[in-house]
């Protein structure tokens, strides 16, 4: 199939993923965006009713769903609604890819992990979420899996972008407010940009195209995260030493401190660093360390390109 025949659906709204997904998936097809408050394509995943609709009108040949319920510690006093939309709709997306003929691409996270393994994360490690947000997460992994589509699960972790709520944006700006940041040292992980996995994504489905075969041979889970690994406080330390070469800050320090210094409504894993290697094998494809996404999305912030 052509670049112009192919039609792919990208759910997330003005998400950091979703935007970043719009601009790499271009290349691939036409891509058309769903979402909240689109006056053409709109689809509200907690109400479950507004999926298929979308799916039949649109009629996509593939269906990438960037959209999800992130805020990890109001989860746990909303529950039902982070269910809705992250464990439930996803099934009925995957349905609704079957009926229509389409495949799906499927976002997870590391938080579906209680990071307690001591190395990095298998894709068929045994997952045991510590709060709401990872179990809604593991539970839309699962009604994926259930619906009879052809699917790539991506597990990734720790996302940041210059766009949308994420921690180096928090930290950009507290930066600029805040004499000391205090910063939890004893949480591991891989600070992964949004473009890196909208890149990567590009990659696979470049890859598998319109070919049924190898869809059905490559589904499955992949973790899909920065190379390298960090703590908060460490990703901190690396923002803050950038942003100050391009401003004055009043911030002085960036502190570490231990998670029970930092209570917060959701428990997060202590480390939840991803094996890669899956996907290197299936696709040779390995993201660039963290460190290379942090400076290269933080020049773009300091030359005010958008
Ligand atoms: N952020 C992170 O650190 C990580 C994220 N992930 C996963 O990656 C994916 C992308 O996350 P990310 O881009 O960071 O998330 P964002 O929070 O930036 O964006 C998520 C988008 O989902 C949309 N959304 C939320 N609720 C609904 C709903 N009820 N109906 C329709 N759309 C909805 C929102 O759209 P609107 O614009 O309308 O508000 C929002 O823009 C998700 O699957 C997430 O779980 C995985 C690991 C780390
Ligand atoms: C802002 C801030 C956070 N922290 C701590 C709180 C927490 O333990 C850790 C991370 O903070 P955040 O709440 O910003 O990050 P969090 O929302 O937990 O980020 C997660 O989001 C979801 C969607 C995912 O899927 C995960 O991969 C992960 O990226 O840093 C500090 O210690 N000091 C600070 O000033
Ligand atoms: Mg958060």
């Amino acid at each position: 199939m052509s670049a112009e025949a192919r039609r792919i659906l990208v759910l997330g709204g003005a998400g950091q993923l979703a935007w970043e997904l719009r601009r790499s998936l271009a290349s691939l097809g036409q891509v058309i965006a769903a979402g909240r408050r689109s006056a053409t394509h709109a689809v509200d995943l907690e109400h479950p009713e507004t999926i298929l609709p979308l799916v039949e009108a649109v009629r996509p040949d593939w269906i990438v769903n960037a959209a999800a319920y992130t805020a990890v510690d109001r989860a746990e006093q909303e529950p039902e609604r982070a269910r809705a939309v992250n464990g439930v709709a996803p099934g009925l997306l995957a349905e609704a890819a079957g009926r229509v003929g389409a495949q799906l691409v499927h976002y997870s996270t590391d938080y579906v992990f209680d990071g307690r393994a001591g190395r990095p994360y298998l894709e068929d490690d045994p997952a045991y979420p510590l709060g709401v947000y990872g179990a809604s997460k593991l539970d839309g992994e699962a009604a994926v899996a259930r619906a009879g589509c052809d699917w790539l699960i991506l597990r990734t972790a720790w996302l940041y972008g210059a766009r949308g709520g994420n921690f180096m944006r928090t930290l950009r700006r507290l930066a600029r407010e805040r004499a000391e940041l205090r910063v939890v040292a004893d949480q591991v992980g891989a600070p992964t940009w949004a473009r890196h996995v909208a890149e990567a994504t590009a990659q696979m489905l470049a890859r598998l195209g319109d070919d049924r075969a190898a869809w059905h041979r490559h589904c499955g889970v992949y973790h899909l995260s920065a190379a390298g690994e960090t703590t908060w406080h460490g990703f901190a330390e690396a923002i803050v030493a950038h942003q100050r070469r391009h401003e004055e800050l009043p911030c002085r320090a960036v502190t570490a401190i231990a998670t029970a210094d930092y209570p917060t409504p959701a428990r997060r894993p202590a480390c939840s660093l991803l094996d890669n290697g899956k996907l290197a094998r299936a696709f040779g494809i390995r993201l660039p360390d963290w460190r290379v996404g942090l400076a290269q999305v933080q020049e773009e912030l300091d030359a005010g390109e958008e």
